[in-house]
């Protein structure tokens, strides 16, 4: 008798979901933080869904202007639904998140509100902030030039103060001045928070931030002196391209004096340039904001692809039939578990030291307000290494989903494809991974440096007071090995450093070495925060125990791959480096009657997971089916260029065989 798989593969679902050892229901709370936090993304969740202006699935078959048109499209249906819905700005925060294309608006409400926010005086605020809410004007974020990214005090453009007609003069003296990425400057924004170099009196005074309008509000076109356009195709189909990543060239603009913004700094009417009494890295405040929203992110976009993974092998199996019985479900492979689970456990890590980080961040603005600067480094630090930490581990990650769901995973339609092509730019974009990692690494330099003069770190570095106890133990103790290893390694830099001729010529050849210091130390907050997470009260049947497991998932995972520096340090000797693999296959075998049920607390519709793989009903098969005739190639069944290419090739060999 034929067996109907695809009834079977479902049913898979169900019995997986039955057999999960904790409340789901209580596990989402837990991810998104309150009940209420459920509650809203869910309402959200389940809008877009029910919508269909807001349909993706086309979406990589689409090209670039079709897709760039429909996020237009898509963006004005989601202000449409804001306003006549009367959201909130939560509720309109998560439906842009759940519509799922990356457009102008994420630049807008993300970086050109906030650096007006972050530098703007209250009058500027007052100005240009109701404008930019109302989407009377839509704005930009344009620093990076063609020729300078990570250096951002190399930025070539020029504002000049003209004191005759109290205007800047915003010019791009060279080609490698040219505003080269912004995102939304392409073709969408009619303003721009630009930094330029400010020149007043003959004097450079380096980096600052300046509304400029680019566009007429009547007909979009360029302003006089304004050149711009797109970019170009990126990375990938559909993905990042729905973006109009921008270029932009100045040719002597004229803007009134009270374009810069003058929070931080200011230029008098008579071209005096006078210094507030802040510290000048507020000026890269909004980068510090995105950076930490980026790490919020990145366990959204990991839980998606391990969501897909996990409930794709709970479906798909392969080999080990007893007797014509079924095969066995790849997701009970001991290497399809260690592959996948702590990919689960970095999902609901990095959630948490994500909610740890926007705390934090929350904390270092309230300070702000108050002129106390103390924890400005501590937010620097934090922001920079969590950032480059957590996407070139997500990023990672995808790819790693992309294998563990076999062939089908190189599909359009699994979903990994896109996720990964629109995720991987994380690692570059709002710093580079590496560059965030080496400031990481100079805080930590300073830090050891100051510890013999009795100084004692505060914050995410307290641990490097213990540093007397922490040089000489063995330990026994998760967390104390971690701090060890930190530590010994930052330490271990700094020696090395110390030895060479000069501090710079010494971190320069460092660098590698102090770039391990900087993630073992980032590695560090993650697991801490992680421990601190499991400490807290949470309800629900078997939740605190799943997130127990999870967490020690999660450190034992990262020492075993990192056993070579837990060694190298002594932190851990090769025994402790052994039981410790012991106990995570242990720990394995406990998450895996659970992992359907840990993926489902992520509370994903199938339209915001976007994958024939990961669909909640596990209706895996019927639907990839189905999903590969909406194909544009098989609208006919014989493909255009038959005619042209292959009859008369076919006709020809046809002659030679006669022959
Ligand atoms: C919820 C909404 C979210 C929406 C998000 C939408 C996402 C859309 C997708 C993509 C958007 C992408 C946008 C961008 O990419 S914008 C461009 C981003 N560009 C960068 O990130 C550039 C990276 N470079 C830098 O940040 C800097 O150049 C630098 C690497 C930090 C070096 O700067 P600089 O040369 O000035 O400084 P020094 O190294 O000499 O350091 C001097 C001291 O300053 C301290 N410092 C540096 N940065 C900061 C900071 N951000 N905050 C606080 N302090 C800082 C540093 O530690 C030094 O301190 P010291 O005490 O030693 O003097
Ligand atoms: C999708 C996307 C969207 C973006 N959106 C915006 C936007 O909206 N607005 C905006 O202003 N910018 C935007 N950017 C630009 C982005 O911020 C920069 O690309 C990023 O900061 C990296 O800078 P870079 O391109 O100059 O890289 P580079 O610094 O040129 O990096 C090249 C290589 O050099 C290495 N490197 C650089 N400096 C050092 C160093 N000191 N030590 C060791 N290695 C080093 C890097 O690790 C990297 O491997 C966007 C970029 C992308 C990809």
């Amino acid at each position: 008798m034929a067996v109907d798989h695809a009834a079977a593969e479902v049913d898979h679902l169900a019995a997986e979901r039955a057999a999960a050892r904790f409340d789901v229901e209580a596990m989402k709370i837990a991810w998104a933080g309150s009940r209420h936090a459920v509650d809203v993304a869910d309402r959200m969740a389940r809008l877009v869904a029910s919508d269909p202006v807001f349909r993706k699935d086309n979406r990589t078959m689409l090209s670039r202007k079709d897709l760039f048109k429909d996020t237009l499209r898509k963006a004005a249906h989601a202000w449409k639904r804001i306003v006549e819905l009367r959201l909130t700005e939560e509720e309109a925060s998560l439906l842009r998140q759940y519509v799922d294309q990356p457009g102008y608006v994420d630049l807008h409400w993300g970086m050109f509100v906030p650096a007006i926010k972050g530098q703007g005086t209250e009058e500027q605020q007052k100005k240009w902030l109701p404008l930019a809410y109302k989407f009377q004007i839509i704005g930009c974020y344009a620093q990076t030039e063609l020729g300078h990214g990570s250096n951002v005090q190399g930025l070539e453009t020029t504002a000049t103060f003209d004191p005759m007609t109290d205007e800047f003069v915003i010019h791009s003296p060279t080609l490698t001045s040219s505003k080269w990425w912004p995102g939304g400057l392409g073709k969408a924004s009619t303003h721009a928070v630009v930094y330029a170099r400010l020149i007043t009196e003959g004097k450079d005074y380096g980096i600052h931030g300046f509304i400029v309008q680019l566009r007429s509000l009547e007909d979009h076109s360029p302003l006089p002196g304004v050149t711009l356009g797109d970019i170009g195709g990126k990375f990938g189909s559909g993905a990042y391209n729905s973006m109009d990543n921008g270029v932009l060239r100045f040719d002597h603009v004229r803007i009134p004096r009270d374009q810069m913004l003058m929070r931080l700094s200011q230029v008098t009417r008579e071209g005096k340039y006078v210094q507030s009494d802040v510290p000048k890295q507020l000026l890269y405040g909004t980068m510090v904001y995105v950076r930490q929203s980026i790490v919020a992110d990145a366990s959204k976009a990991l839980s998606r692809a391990v969501c897909i993974a996990v409930r794709y092998s709970a479906i798909r199996k392969q080999f080990g039939s007893q007797d014509g019985g079924p095969e066995t479900q790849v997701l009970n492979y001991r290497t399809q578990q260690s592959r996948l689970f702590p990919l689960l456990a970095s999902a609901y890590a990095f959630r948490f030291v994500g909610d740890w980080l926007n705390w934090l961040y929350t904390d270092v603005t309230q300070k702000l307000e108050v002129k106390d600067y103390s924890t400005l480094q501590e937010a620097h630090a934090c922001t920079a290494g969590l950032k480059a930490v957590t996407t070139s581990a997500t990023a990672d990650a995808i790819e790693e989903c992309r294998k563990l769901c076999g062939g089908h995973g190189y599909l359009n339609s699994s979903g990994l494809p896109e996720l990964f092509a629109v995720y991987v730019p994380a690692c570059t974009y709002e710093g580079d991974n590496v560059v965030l990692l080496l400031q990481v690494a100079r805080i930590l330099m300073k830090t050891v440096s100051q510890l013999t003069s009795g100084k004692q770190p505060v914050g995410t570095m307290a641990y490097m007071g213990k540093v007397q106890h922490l040089m000489q133990s063995k330990c026994a103790v998760k967390t104390e090995a971690f701090e060890a290893r930190a530590l010994r390694m930052a330490v271990n830099c700094a020696q090395n450093i110390g030895q060479a001729s000069n501090q710079e010529e010494g971190f320069y050849e460092r660098s590698p070495d102090l770039l391990e210091a900087a993630v073992a130390h980032i590695q560090l907050i993650i697991v801490t925060k992680f421990i601190e997470k499991v400490h807290q009260d949470i309800p629900g049947h078997g939740v605190k125990e799943q997130l127990q497991n999870l967490c020690n998932v999660y450190a034992l995972y990262t020492l075993h791959k990192h056993l070579g520096d837990f060694l190298a340090t002594g932190s851990l000797t090769p025994k402790q480096g052994a039981l410790a693999n012991e106990q995570l296959g242990k720990l394995y075998a406990q998450v895996r009657p659970n992992a359907v049920a840990l993926v489902d607390a992520f509370n994903y519709t199938d339209h915001y997971l976007g994958s024939v793989l990961g669909r909640y009903d596990g209706n895996v098969y019927p639907a990839l089916y189905e999903e590969a005739w909406k194909d544009p190639l098989n609208e006919t069944v014989v493909p255009e260029g038959y005619h042209e290419y292959l009859r008369p090739l076919l006709k020809q060999q046809l002659k030679l065989s006669r022959l």
